[in-house]
């Protein structure tokens, strides 16, 4: 079978048909780098990790653009609240993200290009937008997109442009033409990072950033633009806009939306402060975690995030990981029909798997083939399956999440019941130095280490962890 993928603008499942065999040229857009990010940002970086994987195991070369807006009104606007030079505080958060993906086991991306690096191209598609009538400059330095100069504008987003204009109204300051119109470079304000340009000194809108960063680095042509469906409108819309007028070709063949991640029962998002960080996150839970809740989930739809969500997916992982145990002490091994049943039962898994990851990649339909190999693998070691025996299933399954970017990592071993007679032991030392007993005090240090504990005593008072 071959794959099929929801198309955003066609409304479709459509088979998945590349410009070039055997390559895909795929750009997502990513943050705006202002704050740290958070689970919601997370989910969409998933999304298209596991897409990219996927297309990987398919056998095609991807080369995949994330970009990172790193300038932008909600960085100025940040910057200066801190006192802060706004590229540094982006570039901050451009190392703190790229962390983050790599803590999330998240690919790097082919390239990651910036706004501020491709400000000549910018300038460059504008001034051709201009030429051919679809922008105007406004007398006060900003430059404009003419929205009625564009037949198809709004055919992403499936909106028409006299409806939008009814609910739209243009800011004081603004000089367009049609309340629709959006900007294309920003007349530069005092105190604000700025470019010479054409027009004056300023700074492009966020819009063209991605246009620009496509042409340069994906060419004029792509097989699929991603993004979460909240930058459908405006963000993507006009980007269409401005990459089609430009180049008079069909910009990106495939638009793949991720749903929003609810918290609260509202989109996680910085604006409105309903957040958890990625880094906060992980410091409490396995980032296994959060990419099986994402693939539970299904990418489209908007995927649920608090503790019960969060409870079973750890349970789920317990599950998965469950078979990759070793075999029972003394196993004595199955018949060769029983070891030929299980090769037979990672076939049909993989059979299973692919099939549904054929179809707009549906990852709860391909893990619950993973949980049928996994329920076969157990059963065989409680017949007493031999290691090697149990690895003709394991492989497979250490292979098919692989794919799906799970590490599931062993070292869980490590006794999380321990914790609280942990943190006992060292309450009951700092009670002992503070009574001087420093030989008793540092008998439980030196036993806990023994132990693979080590403690750290620090002027807050003593933390633990396990040795690596
Ligand atoms: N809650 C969320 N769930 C899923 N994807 C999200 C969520 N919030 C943002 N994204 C996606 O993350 C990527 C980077 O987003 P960007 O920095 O533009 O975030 P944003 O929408 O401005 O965030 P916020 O709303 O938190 O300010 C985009 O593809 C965006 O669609
Ligand atoms: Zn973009």
């Amino acid at each position: 079978m071959a794959l099929k993928i929801y198309n955003t603008l066609t409304r479709k499942k459509e088979p998945f048909e590349t410009l070039e065999p055997g390559k895909v040229r795929m750009y997502v857009c990513g943050p705006t780098v202002y704050n740290k990010a958070h689970v919601g940002h997370a989910m969409s970086a998933l999304v298209f990790d596991i897409i990219r994987r996927y297309l990987e195991y398919r056998g095609y070369q991807v080369k995949h653009a994330m970009n990172y807006t790193d300038v932008d009104d909600k960085i100025i606007l940040r910057a200066s609240q801190l006192g802060m030079d706004p590229f540094a505080l982006a570039e901050t958060y451009i190392q703190e993200y790229r962390k983050n993906l790599e803590d999330l086991n998240v690919l790097p991306a082919t390239i990651n290009p910036r706004a501020t690096q491709e400000i000549d191209q910018i300038i460059a598609i504008i001034q051709g937008l201009i030429e051919k009538g679809y922008a105007y400059p406004a007398p006060n330095g900003d430059v404009y997109f003419r929205v009625t100069r564009d037949e198809d504008y709004g055919r992403l987003s499936g909106r028409k442009l006299d409806e939008m204009q009814a609910g739209a109204r243009i800011e004081v300051g603004e000089q367009k033409e049609h309340p629709m119109d959006f900007a294309l470079w920003k007349a530069a304000k005092p105190g604000e990072p700025a470019w010479d340009s054409p027009w004056g000194k300023g700074r492009p809108g966020w819009h063209i950033e991605c246009s620009a960063m496509n042409l340069h680095h994906l060419g004029e042509q792509i097989d699929i633009h991603g993004g979460g469906n909240d930058l459908i409108f405006p963000h993507h819309e006009n980007e269409i806009a401005q990459s089609e007028s430009y180049t008079g070709k069909p910009f990106a063949r495939y638009w793949v939306h991720n749903g929003m991640l609810q918290f609260g029962g509202e989109k996680m998002s910085k604006s409105l402060g309903n957040l958890v960080t990625i880094e906060e996150f992980l410091a409490r839970h396995d980032a296994d975690v959060l990419r099986l809740m994402v693939l539970n989930s299904g990418y489209r739809a908007p995927l649920t995030f608090n503790d019960d969500v969060i409870e079973q997916t750890e349970r789920a992982l317990e599950r998965l990981k469950s078979a990759l145990r070793p075999a029972l002490p003394g196993a004595a091994g199955i018949s060769a029909e029983a070891v030929k049943a299980l090769e037979e039962q990672a076939r049909a898994a993989r059979a299973g798997f692919e099939e549904a990851m054929d179809d707009d990649f549906n990852t709860a339909g391909a893990l619950s083939h993973l949980f049928e190999l996994v329920r076969a693998i157990n059963s065989a070691r409680t017949e007493g399956a031999t290691d090697e025996q149990l690895r003709v299933g394991q492989d497979v399954l250490r292979e098919l999440a692989g794919v799906l970017g799970l590490r599931l990592r062993m070292e869980e071993e490590k006794p999380q019941e321990a914790a609280p007679f942990i943190d006992l032991l060292i309450e009951v030392r700092t009670e002992l130095r503070k009574q001087k007993l420093w030989a008793l005090s540092d008998l439980i240090r030196d036993r806990l280490t023994a132990l693979g504990v080590t403690l750290e005593d620090t002027r807050e008072g003593t933390t633990w962890r396990y040795q690596k």
